[in-house]
């Protein structure tokens, strides 16, 4: 048995921040975690390389369990990846190759583990439904698990009736069965981890309570469900994956210098919020902050903060210095202290990027083909009103060009019209 935090009421703490969503039965869970450290588990599905910024809500929560000394097990769903859960889609999801599945399962594992500890008493553990699925013969499914099944509860369930009720292709049989596969992967870690409690954003409702239904009756065990808001931005929209502007957690796809940025420009309404949502700042230092951003009568300090916050949780200390060190270096004088990797991630997704041969040099053309002039005729009034900056120094001459002395690390160039908006060229 692990040790409990026992001053610490994390429930209380979860609802203070606007984290829970809907619970089985709340005063039940309450009771079990007063009197005993638990497991809990949350999946994740291989249906993309990398998670986003929605799915580190229950990253973090799994995370807060474990700090209040909970055993947490994050599931990577190598089987129902291959099926795809249909809660609240509108339309049926392309299969995956079986080659591609067994990729993303190893990419989504690595972004993971790093949030949780492997060591302790309650070290955390990596489980994969493929493991039981994968051995499962498909008379075996229908007989012993199949058989709870009521299709009449089913096609009630809020996630997948928009896909029942409406004409035109509806839903497969194949994505139909999700929730059985999600309902059995609870039995299995009720049995092989004495797991009583999985949590997941509220879309996961429907399959969650499949698996607390199913391991009530296979098991004769009475487990939990606890799902969190899901996270959308002011403007109504959610964070996810299948929607535009995803942020993601890998690096590659979405640079630390982007992350930090994005969570920078939240809006005031959402601030505070999130900084609940995704800091392991307490309840009362993220009030406090609010007190003083309100006292100020100046801008925020909260998104900054929340910025710096995030971007150490998931991409470490020195990305944060990295981002700052960007941001600053865009509108400086002197831009010598950007390194090569800051001009990398500026190439990937910082500044609007252009390509362009070495020998396209004239500055008058540059401008015009990175875009910060619509025109020729244009970019000469830009450069003689002296509204041109390159690698941060004003030019006002008409005949300028670029030369491999304006080549940072060999490559990049650094344009700039009036106060903000900037380009970056790459020379081929
Ligand atoms: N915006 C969000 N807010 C809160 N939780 C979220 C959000 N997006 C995803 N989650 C939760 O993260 C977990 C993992 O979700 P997943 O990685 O499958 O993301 P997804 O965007 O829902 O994926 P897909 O678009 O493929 O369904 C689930 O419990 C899901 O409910
Ligand atoms: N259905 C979850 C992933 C999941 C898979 C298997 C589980 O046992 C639990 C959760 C999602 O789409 O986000």
């Amino acid at each position: 048995m692990t040790t409990l935090n026992s001053t610490f009421d994390l429930l209380a703490d979860l609802e203070q921040r606007g984290l829970i969503a809907q619970q089985t039965d709340a005063a039940a869970l309450s009771k079990l975690m007063s009197e005993q450290a638990i497991t809990l588990y949350c999946g994740f599905d291989p249906t993309a390389d990398s998670l986003h910024i929605g799915s580190l809500v229950p990253i973090l929560v799994l995370k807060r369990f474990q700090q209040a000394g909970h055993k947490p097990i994050a599931l990577v769903g190598g089987a129902t990846g291959m099926i795809g859960d249909p809660s609240f889609k509108a339309a049926e999801r392309k299969l995956n190759t079986l080659d591609v599945i067994e990729g993303w399962v190893g990419k989504i594992r690595a972004q993971v583990s790093p949030f949780l500890s492997f060591e302790g008493d309650n070290a955390a553990v990596m489980a994969n439904n493929h493991d039981w699925y994968a051995k499962m013969d498909i008379l075996a499914f229908l007989r012993d698990i199949g058989k709870h099944f009521s299709v009449n509860n089913m096609i009630n369930k809020e996630s997948v009736k928009q896909r029942i009720n409406r004409d035109g292709d509806g839903i497969s049989f194949t994505e139909f069965t999700y929730s059985l596969l999600q309902g059995y992967d609870f039995v299995v870690l009720n049995e092989q981890y004495g797991c009583q409690l999985q949590i997941g954003g509220s879309d996961q409702w429907g399959n969650i309570t499949a698996g607390t239904d199913l391991t009530r009756r296979m098991r004769q065990q009475s487990v939990h469900g606890l799902t969190m808001p899901l996270v959308t931005k002011s403007d109504g929209t959610k964070f996810g994956k299948t929607e535009s502007g995803t942020i993601w957690l890998d690096r590659k796809k979405t640079s630390p210098y982007k992350f930090y940025q994005f969570w920078l420009s939240t809006a005031d309404a959402d601030v505070y919020k999130f900084l609940r949502y995704f800091t392991f700042l307490s309840v009362d230092e993220i009030a406090a902050i609010e007190a003083t951003d309100l006292a100020s009568g100046k801008k925020p300090e909260a998104q900054r903060i929340l910025a710096e916050q995030v971007t150490e949780l998931v991409h470490g200390k020195d990305a944060v210095i990295a981002a700052e060190r960007i941001s600053q270096s865009l509108f400086a004088e002197d831009q010598n202290a950007l390194t090569e990797q800051d001009f990398e991630q500026l190439a990937l997704d910082g500044l609007p990027t252009f390509e362009l041969a070495r020998d396209a040099n004239g500055l008058i053309d540059v401008l015009a083909a990175t875009e910060l002039a619509t025109s020729k005729s244009q970019a000469r009034g830009f450069i003689e009103s002296g509204a041109t900056i390159v690698n941060g120094a004003k030019v006002t001459d008409l005949t300028a060009t670029i030369t491999e002395a304006d080549y940072k690390f060999g490559r990049y160039t650094l344009l700039r019209r009036g106060k903000k908006n900037h380009a970056l060229v790459v020379w081929k």
